[in-house]
């Protein structure tokens, strides 16, 4: 039963695990995006925020976006994005990125298991978590991103160029890649403590 003993807070509420958005990057954007990687920029991706190594939770190569003019469009198109969808949906107090943005390439075998963005640590500050999908669906097999909703197991769309936007409590995994290779950029809004 809903009762209505208010603190005389403003509230406003349409919640969602996830949102997700198309057509903010055009192709030949996505394709700047993809010439961004570096073979001798990359490194194995770790788990939380100690540099950890966990082969069990995560397989995966990473390389960062360096903050620099050059590529200064790609953030403000996210940052962009993030503030709209905030005002949609969260109203969470963020402060922006402070985390460079993460291009991700999952091979065959690639996968990165359960788990949120939100922690303890360096990772504490992360409220909204950004994913770009690089790839087109047919490059590759397995790959997908799925939510966790109650004991709902969610797909999230893959279409190439798609934005899937979600609070970085919610949890979720990328599903081993069978066959074909998978880019994906990972961005974290940060933002004061919960309150
Ligand atoms: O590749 C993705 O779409 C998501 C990866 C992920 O969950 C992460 O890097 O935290
Ligand atoms: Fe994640």
């Amino acid at each position: 039963m809903s009762i209505n003993y208010s603190f005389g807070l403003p509230l406003k509420h349409n919640f969602a695990e996830y949102v997700y958005y198309q057509g903010l990057f055009l192709p030949h954007e996505i394709d700047r995006i993809l010439h961004f990687w570096d073979d001798k920029k990359t490194v194995e991706a770790t788990v939380s925020d100690q540099n950890i190594k966990d082969d069990s939770l995560r397989k995966s190569s990473v390389m960062f976006i360096d903050d620099t003019d050059e590529n200064k469009w790609v953030y403000n198109k996210l940052a962009g994005l993030a503030m709209n969808c905030n005002n949609e949906r969260y109203w969470f107090d963020l402060l922006g990125f402070h985390q460079e943005l993460q291009l991700t390439r999952y091979s065959t075998g690639d996968f990165f298991d359960w788990h949120m963005d939100f922690g303890p640590g360096g990772i504490s500050a992360r409220k909204l978590s950004m994913t770009i999908q690089l790839s087109d669906p047919d490059e590759y097999e397995g790959g997908d991103l799925q939510f966790m909703i109650n004991k709902e197991v969610v797909n999230a769309p893959r279409e190439k160029g798609t934005i899937i936007v979600f609070p970085s409590f919610i949890m979720h995994r990328v599903t081993p890649i069978t066959k074909g290779v998978r880019q994906s950029i990972v961005g974290w809004v940060s933002g004061p403590p919960y309150r």
